[in-house]
């Protein structure tokens, strides 16, 4: 059953355009020394914005992007309601790659099911944004396998998946309405995605497609609870999880409509392969030059996430029935396979969050027939993926390589090269780490606990700045999204929303003895220390394990955690102590 509330983003009320004040364009004043580290891209956006820009979106000064959009909605609700159905009904899919439980593309055939007309599934791949967004090469390759797989779904249901290359990101909004009106088609339905540039130019699009005759606003669909839904007594977004989680909880409890699954969509009329036979047999996009992989990463791939939505149904279903009872006591361990690895299926939306959630508590209710802490547990990390979109929607500023809190912006980080090499290619010296980069390097996925220690150890102990460790995280995760690695980010460089205090500074030889016990994690990514039997491998030059790591050539530890930990302490509070 389709939900009953309203499909599309409506506006919350009209607001006035926001000015913006000259000095609020400045630049931060490191924004030259982001620049030469990569983390602002140039090539794509302005410098680093000041603290006062982002103090301004905070006092709703200037007008978030979800505001933008809900805005170009509103204003063009009279305008859509007059439009007739075309010769077609488009779907346009982005992060939303599947059938099942799928908004907009429910609610697009159930308008082409009631006109009697065709529904046309089209995929616009950018290599700009590709390029802009960091996407890594794993989650490019990772997409266009699952649109091959989307494309035999679709047609099995005589629905044509077109699919085209636009070179200049720009060019999108113009063109979808071109392709819409070389289809006869009136009405485009897409999900909305609430990271910056995807909202402005849905905004820009919602318009474009008003002044053309054909009616466009985005649905909500990637979130169980819509961004903006959930506020605190204040009347304000959370900034703290537990009092957002509950909210979201109760929430779902009094609006059980959002728990409900959409249904896939039916069959075209039969014309539709008649009428519209140049779009079904489509070619994939072409990988660009910058996002290749070599053919053993190829395989290696699509031997550990094979593609599509079925997989994905298959998994969470083996997951919930193998380990969803355990996984409260077991999600820490960081050897073997204790937690689902859907994030990939999460990130390319070849599964829904709502399906996950509704199927973890169907598993709660099977097995056990009470409240069972593995699955409750679960599904909030689910609920974690949707709190970091709704802080993206409401903080944007964060989506422009800024911190939650603009004063952490101010705190001295060290911008070494040799160090963040160090780093990036596990040889540092501290096994657990490097065994996690090892791990990301191979897999391009890495666990949550390791996540953690890494990003702190980058962010504390070499007193990097957390933004260097965000971009290579992007550039090498196949579930790369932007608003969970930001979070995740922001929590382990204690810079973020609800973010592990600063002084809490996690010590990787205890996180090594306490989450791979008895080594073998990092046996299996350091093969320089698979000699070692005992429990120096945790920390081998100090343990009497010494001889093995040197004959092996494994590093010593590049930085004293002692020492690093009081630096990080003085840094964090000075930056503290002035703002
Ligand atoms: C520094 C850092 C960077 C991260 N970057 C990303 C990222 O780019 N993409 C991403 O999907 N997750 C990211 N995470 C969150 C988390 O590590 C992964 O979602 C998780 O490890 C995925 O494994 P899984 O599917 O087996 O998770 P499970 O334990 O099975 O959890 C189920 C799902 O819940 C969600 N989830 C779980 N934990 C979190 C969390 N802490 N934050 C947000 N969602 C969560 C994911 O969608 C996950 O697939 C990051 C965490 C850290 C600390």
């Amino acid at each position: 059953m389709p939900p009953k509330r309203k499909a599309t983003a409506e506006p919350n009320g009209s607001h006035a355009p926001k000015k913006s004040k000259p000095y609020l364009h400045q630049p931060h004043p490191n924004a030259k020394q982001t620049e030469d580290f990569g983390i602002v891209l140039r090539q794509f956006y302005p410098p680093e914005m000041s603290n006062e820009r982002c103090q301004a979106y905070i006092n709703g000064e200037l007008e978030r992007p979800i505001e933008t959009m809900q805005n170009a909605c509103q204003e063009t609700a009279d305008k859509r309601r007059s439009i007739q159905p075309g010769s077609a009904v488009v779907h346009w899919f982005k992060s939303d790659l599947r059938l099942h439980d799928n908004r907009a593309l429910h609610a697009a055939y159930q308008t082409a099911k009631k006109h009697g007309i065709p529904l046309i599934g089209l995929y616009i791949a950018s290599p700009e944004d590709w390029s802009a967004h960091l996407t890594s090469p794993a989650r490019v390759d990772f997409t266009l396998r699952i649109l091959k797989r989307l494309q035999q779904d679709l047609g099995e249901l005589d629905i044509p998946l077109y699919m085209e290359t636009q070179e200049k990101r720009k060019a999108i909004p113009k063109r979808i309405v071109e392709l819409c009106q070389n289809w006869g088609a009136k009405h485009l339905y897409a999900n909305i995605e609430y990271e910056v540039d995807e909202l402005r130019r849905e905004a820009k699009l919602v318009r474009l497609c008003a002044e053309n005759d054909v009616n466009f606003a985005p649905t909500h669909d990637t979130c169980v609870v819509t961004p903006g839904a959930l506020a605190s007594q204040q009347g304000k977004q959370y900034a703290v999880y537990t009092p957002w989680y509950r909210s979201w909880l109760r929430f779902l409890k009094e609006n059980p409509d959002y728990l409900e699954v959409s249904e896939e969509p039916g069959s075209n009329p039969r014309n539709a392969r008649k009428d519209f036979k140049d779009l079904f047999d489509c070619d994939v996009p072409a990988t660009p030059k910058n996002k290749e992989l070599s053919d053993a990463e190829k395989k290696r791939f699509e031997e550990l996430y094979p593609a599509g939505e079925h997989e994905a149904l298959q998994r969470l279903d083996k997951f919930l029935e193998e380990k969803g009872e355990k996984y409260e006591e077991m999600r820490s361990i960081v050897a073997g396979e204790h937690t689902s690895v859907l994030s990939p299926y999460f990130a390319s939306g070849a599964l829904s969050a709502r399906t996950a959630v509704v199927t973890a508590k169907r598993a709660n209710k099977n097995h056990l027939d009470r409240y069972e802490p593995g699955y409750m547990t679960w599904i909030s990390e689910v609920a974690w993926r949707d709190f970091y979109k709704h802080v993206l929607a409401n903080w944007p500023f964060i989506c422009m390589n800024k911190c939650f809190k603009p004063e952490h912006t101010n705190i001295e980080w060290e911008y070494d090269q040799d160090l963040f090499q160090a780093w990036c290619d596990g040889k540092t010296g501290y096994p657990i780490v490097d065994a996690a980069m090892r791990q990301l390097r191979h897999s391009a996925w890495v666990h949550n606990r390791t996540r953690m220690v890494v990003s702190s150890f980058l962010t504390k102990d070499l007193m990097l700045d957390w933004r260097r460790g965000e971009r290579h995280f992007m550039e090498n995760l196949i579930d790369g999204d932007f608003a969970s690695n930001h979070g995740g980010w922001g929590f382990g460089s204690s810079t973020g929303v609800d973010p592990q205090p600063y002084f809490r500074i996690f010590n990787p030889l205890r996180q090594s003895e306490r989450f791979d016990p008895e080594g073998e994690y990092i046996r299996h990514w350091v093969p320089e220390l698979r000699e070692v039997s005992n429990k120096a491998i945790h920390e081998p030059y100090a343990r009497g394990a010494e001889a093995i790591a040197q004959k092996n050539g494994y590093p010593k530890p590049i930085v004293d955690h002692a020492k690093s930990r009081d630096r990080a302490l003085e840094r964090f509070k000075g930056a503290l102590q002035k703002s």
